[in-house]
This record gives C-alpha cells, sequence and structure tokens, in this order.
C-alpha cells in the first residue's frame, strides 16, 4: 500500500513533527550491520560481474579549484574508454565536474552515453542566496548537465528549519526541468545517524531523484553505516510512497574492496532492483584505477600496476 505524504511539508511544524517522528536509528545495530556486511567475499565470476557493475556505477569525478579544460576532456576520455587497450572494459556512468567545466564535457562526452554531472548550489558549502543557488542550476543544466548534485543548507538543518531545506531542493528540482537531481547530505557535518535517516527523508520529500552521501571535502564522507541508512531510507520511502529514489555514496571510496562492499550492502538491503547505475552510482576521483587493475588481475594472473592506466 502507497501513501501521499504531500501534507507533510505544509509548515515548519508538520515536517519536523513528521522527521522527529522516524524510527531512531540504533547506532551499535547500523555499525555492526555494515561491519558485517563488509566481511562478505565475493569470488572469481561474481567478483568479476562486481568489478564492472562498480565502473558502470562510477561517476568519474573532478572537483578541485586547479581543474582545467584538458584534465576535463582527458577524464572524460577515460570515462568513456576505461582502458583503452581492452574495448571490453565498460564506460562509467557519468563524470562530474564544477558548473563551468559542464560544456567542455558536453563536448567531449557527444554521443558517447556517458551522462555529465555538475554540482551546484554553491558546492560543497551551500552558503549563498536561493537566488544564486537557482541560477547556478539553471545555468548548469543549460549548459548540458543531465544531472545535478546540489548540497543541503547543513546550517539550517542542524538549527532544525528543515522546511527552508525543504523549499530550497523543490526550488533546485525546479530549476532542474528534464535533469536529475541528486541531494547531497553532507552526512559528515550532520553529527548522529538519526539526522542522516531525517535528512534522507527529508530530501526525498522535496523531490530527490538520488540522495548522495558527501561532497568529498569533508570527513567521513561515504562510510558503509551512513550508507546502509540511506539504503534504508530509500527501500523505506519505495514502501510508503511507491517512488523509488536512488542512492550515490560519494567521497573516500578508492579501492575495489570498497566498491564490492557497496555493492554487497545494496544486495543485502535494498536487493537486485537497486543494483543498477540507474539507481547506484558511486562517486569517486581515484576508485577507478584500482578498479581496472583488480580487473586485469582477475583476467591475466597479474598485476599492470597503476602507471599503466593514465591517472585518474
Ligand atoms: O562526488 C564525489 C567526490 O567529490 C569524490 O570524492 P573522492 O575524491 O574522495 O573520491
Amino acid at each position: 500500500m502507497t501513501t501521499s505524504l504531500a501534507d507533510v511539508a505544509s509548515s515548519g511544524a508538520t515536517l519536523r513533527a513528521f522527521l522527529h517522528g522516524l524510527p531512531g536509528v540504533d547506532r551499535v545495530g547500523a555499525d555492526q550491520r555494515a561491519a558485517m556486511l563488509g566481511t562478505r567475499s565475493i569470488k572469481t565470476t561474481a567478483k568479476a560481474e562486481a568489478i564492472d557493475l562498480a565502473i558502470r556505477m562510477v561517476d568519474l569525478t573532478t572537483l578541485e579549484g586547479a581543474d582545467t579544460p584538458g584534465k576535463v576532456r582527458a577524464m572524460c576520455a577515460k570515462a568513456v574508454h576505461p582502458d583503452p587497450s581492452d574495448p571490453s572494459v565498460p564506460k562509467t556512468a557519468a563524470v562530474c565536474v564544477y558548473p563551468d567545466m559542464v560544456g567542455q564535457a558536453v563536448d567531449a562526452l557527444a554521443g558517447s552515453g556517458v551522462k555529465v554531472a555538475s554540482v551546484a548550489t554553491a558546492f560543497p558549502s551551500g552558503r549563498s542566496s536561493l537566488e544564486v543557488k537557482v541560477a547556478d542550476t539553471a545555468l548548469a543544466v543549460a549548459a548540458g548537465a543531465d544531472e545535478i548534485d546540489m548540497v543541503i543548507d547543513r546550517g539550517a538543518f542542524l538549527s532544525g528549519d528543515y522546511l527552508k531545506v525543504h523549499e530550497e531542493i523543490v526550488a533546485v528540482k525546479a530549476a532542474c526541468g528534464p535533469a536529475h537531481l541528486k541531494v547531497i547530505l553532507e552526512t559528515g557535518e550532520l553529527a548522529t545517524y538519526d539526522n542522516v535517516r531525517r535528512a534522507s527523508w527529508l530530501a526525498m520529500l522535496a523531490g530527490a531523484d538520488f540522495i548522495k552521501t558527501s561532497t568529498g571535502k569533508i570527513q567521513p564522507a561515504a562510510t558503509p553505516p551512513v550508507t546502509l541508512i540511506m539504503l534504508e531510507a530509500v527501500r523505506d520511502f519505495l514502501a510508503v510512497t511507491g517512488r523509488k529514489v536512488g542512492v550515490k555514496p560519494a567521497g573516500g571510496i578508492r579501492t575495489t574492496k570498497d566498491a564490492i562492499k557497496m555493492l554487497v550492502m545494496v544486495n543485502e538491503t535494498v536487493g537486485e532492483g537497486w543494483l543498477d547505475p540507474d539507481w547506484f552510482r558511486l562517486g569517486a576521483s581515484s576508485l577507478l584505477n584500482d578498479l581496472l587493475m583488480q580487473r586485469q588481475k582477475m583476467a591475466t594472473g597479474r598485476y599492470a600496476g597503476p602507471d599503466y592506466f593514465t591517472l585518474d
């Protein structure tokens, strides 16, 4: 049975009552369950399939002040052909860049099927007016972004102004038009697991297509327990509303082992329906090379070494 939650955000009081009425997160239980899922091993064929799936789920990211058009073009080439010597390696899902680099990425990826995602809304702090955030979003979409990764106003959230956070997400979603909206919770600043659950629901209620853990600029970022809590939130949100939302852990995911732990967690928490780049992404600047090295090791029995692949 599905329920409409349309009136939950009709006032700050109703929204607060709803979010604080969510069941509390058992911190010890969440930590233990995430750790337990991280110990599951997968072997041979399943591991090879998991590596290719992880590659297909990567949002290959560069979000540095020193980003240049050349760096973005090189990253786009790598997203399309992660290992130019091996055409069997799949493409990544997307590249993720700052708004001023969207045009470069769109040109470099034309016809490839790799999406262009752009951070917006005064990433990473979110400290700007709503007008500027909406304009930032609209300009990135006009430049050709397929996906927008926005940050929530953590100051508003932590001071209990949930309605402001909700209104901003609604406004940015409207500015996205056809582009998909990923809402970054910046879980490393949310202080408690209860807040991670509340922020997940808040973002989904406001229209997020995806919920994303982190900007990559704050530690801790995409920890297993936080990812687990967000997966449980999308599962429960689907059960209540009938609407499916994706999840994107991002920040600090560097190894094949990290990525496979995430896939095991997806499978065990929300099931195979989320084991698809349409519903699960891995935001990472330097994971892809490790996936390529492990893939080659599985195929040839030896490591090529990090110098064999171009830099992420
Ligand atoms: O959205 C993705 C993150 O910014 C990437 O973080 P990372 O550099 O720790 O992989």
